[in-house]
């Protein structure tokens, strides 16, 4: 573990700004000084009227300190601009800094450590939580130090002009502070609720816009949808109880900051009657004490924020831990993939079971089994994309878990059947396996691929933009294309997690002739239903409840394992139905 990740949340967020601390000092500095000038003007006000004697000529005075007044105002304005510019400065600096660690951390954080976040949290903590943080930094840090400044220089003041009536001034404080304490009793239980609840509807929604399809298909309304409907109550209650709860001790603390007027104007007036207070300060003291504890406002909401900052801060770090060095590693007749004892389940059910496999390069491998025997997980498992609970997965002598996302990709090339095709061409998508990739070598790829005449077939070929998910394409076409990326990747090792049951069984048994011919050095680790298109393979491994219950060539298991034999008769009667004998010895070729 990182320091990053054992620090608090109010450590990490120092240590963010630090790097722009010059920037932040300046601008505390510069709005430091533009408060105090809010100050000048009524120390002007108080010599104006104490200059003014009847009877006295004192225009030029007057006009001279009307000078100075609007200097006052000009600077302010100016140092306060300025102290806005550098907190920005900062501000942009820092957010740039740490979208771009959390950019990095997303593509290089194994993907298991990704699985708790829903898509809608994950996005929640990229822009809600990264912008906060910008506005914390530009704004609030400007306007706290405006907040609290603002009210300890007017105290002085008003102790130097009167220390009775600053009292009198400063009375609701207490009363106020007891309202504040009672109104955030528990809030921050309340925040950390809210928060979780506003992920879980950001998900519930990002859930029912992907499942409209399914919704209208089936003829169903948002409210039948129970996860959003669910989530949208649940948001609702809570909302209602934080302002239940929230309003009435907000409302008297507000109202106690404000209320400092009905002490000062009595007082003020039976001191002017007594003789011990001119009106002059009276009315110095009302324009200075009635708006005296109105920055407190902005310091309690403020702090709210300060802590929803910190709960984001909390959210971020984890993608701000700073990784060990990858281990580097490549498959080789020295370093095949292998798999030691490896247990894993599910939420507490164990899928696959003490099981250890080798793979060899070059090796075509097809995993086979009956439904739910674990093949999918166990291609998971291989390809790094899932961590066992137990035993190991080594490439050589090096545990995948050392391997960062990066390390990992450039080993393995997983295909599986919930193809994800991004928003661009067919030739942006089709890069992302190799970004140099020559036309030559795309065109190779969609070859093998079983894509090249579909492909051509298009009007714009491999310059065909795709729409959002690649949904101007069929499944079976989305399936080729992701396999022709894979193929770009050109990694050690293949993956296909029944990737090619677009296919019938004879052009399922083309591809992966064809895959072997181009690429003899890959080791392919193929999870195919129909066991008449993966009799080719070099072995076949035979799963069934999360073991490996037998492995050898298709005629070995035929002739010796009643369950193989049991899945090759059931299959090979119903592709006898459809397979005429000429293809039949076709493939077998
Ligand atoms: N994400 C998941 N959460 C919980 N259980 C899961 C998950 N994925 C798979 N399973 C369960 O694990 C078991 C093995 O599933 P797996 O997909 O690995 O089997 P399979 O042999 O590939 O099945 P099939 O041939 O039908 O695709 C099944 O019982 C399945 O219900």
């Amino acid at each position: 573990m990182s320091s990053t990740q054992r620090s608090s949340p109010v450590q990490t967020l120092l240590a963010l700004v630090s790097g722009e601390k010059s920037a932040l000092i300046r601008a505390l500095v510069l709005a430091s000084l533009s408060v105090l000038m809010e100050l000048i003007p009524y120390g002007i006000l108080w010599l104006a009227a104490s200059l003014v004697q009847p009877g006295m000529a004192v225009g030029h005075q007057l006009l001279q300190l009307a000078g100075w007044l609007a200097l006052a105002l000009v600077l302010k304005y100016l140092l306060l601009s300025l102290a806005g510019y550098f907190s920005h400065l900062a501000a942009f600096r820092v957010l740039y800094q740490v979208r771009l660690r959390i950019a990095r951390a997303l593509s290089r954080l194994p993907l298991m450590q990704l699985a708790p976040y829903s898509s809608g949290s994950l996005r929640k903590i990229i822009i809600n939580d990264v912008e906060r943080l910008e506005s914390f930094i530009a704004h609030h840090t400007v306007d706290l130090i405006s907040a609290l400044i603002s009210p300890l220089t007017a105290a002085i003041f008003l102790f130097w002009i009167d220390w009775k009536m600053a009292l009198a001034a400063l009375i609701t404080v207490p009363l106020a502070l007891l309202a504040q304490k009672i109104f955030s009793r528990g809030m921050a239980e309340r925040v950390r609720r809210y928060h979780q609840a506003t992920e879980q509807l950001n998900s519930a929604i990002v859930e029912f816009v992907r499942g409209i399809p399914v919704m209208k298909a089936f003829r169903q309304s948002s409210t039948s949808f129970r996860l959003l409907n669910d989530s949208l109550k649940q948001y609702h209650a809570l909302v209602e109880q934080f302002t239940r709860r929230a309003v009435p001790s907000w409302s008297v603390f507000v109202v106690l900051l404000n209320a400092n007027i009905f002490i000062l104007l009595p007082l003020g007036i039976w001191r002017i009657g007594q003789g011990t207070l001119t009106l002059t300060d009276l009315v110095l003291v009302l324009m200075l004490g009635s708006g005296l504890l109105k920055p407190l406002l902005r310091v309690t909401f403020l702090s709210s924020l300060m802590r929803e900052v910190l709960a984001g801060m909390a959210r971020i770090q984890p993608f701000l831990t700073e990784q060990p060095p990858s281990a580097a590693v490549v498959m080789s007749p020295g370093n095949p993939l292998r798999a030691e004892n490896i247990s894993f389940g599910y939420e507490q059910r164990q899928v696959i079971g003490q099981l250890s496999l080798q793979l060899q390069p070059g090796g075509f491998y097809a995993l086979v089994g009956p439904s739910g025997a674990g093949k999918s997980t166990l291609a998971w498992l291989l390809a790094g994309l899932l961590p066992p609970d137990s035993g190991e997965i080594y490439l050589g002598e090096t545990p995948l878990s050392q391997l960062d996302d990066a390390s990992r990709a450039a080993q393995f090339a997983l295909v599986s059947q919930d193809v994800f095709l991004f928003k661009g061409t067919l030739a942006d998508n089709l890069r992302i396996g190799n970004p140099h990739a020559s036309p030559e070598q795309i065109a190779q790829a969609l070859a093998i691929a079983q894509a090249g005449d579909f492909v051509n077939a298009l009007p714009q070929g491999i310059d065909t933009p795709l729409h959002e998910r690649g949904l101007r394409l069929s499944g079976g076409e989305r399936q080729r294309i992701a396999i022709a990326r894979a193929l770009l990747a050109d990694t050690p090792i293949l993956i296909l997690d029944e990737a090619t049951a677009f296919a019938d069984a004879l052009t399922e048994a083309a591809f992966y002739r064809q895959l072997r011919q181009a690429r003899p050095e890959t080791c392919v680790l193929t999870i195919a239903h129909r066991l008449f298109a993966v009799q080719q393979a070099d072995c076949l491994l035979l799963m069934e409840n999360g073991q490996l219950v037998a492995s050898g060539s298709h005629s070995q298991l035929l002739a010796d394992n009643p369950l193989y034999q049991r899945l090759w008769h059931s299959q090979y009667q119903l592709q006898h139905w459809h397979i005429r004998s000429q293809e039949c010895s076709d493939v077998d070729a």
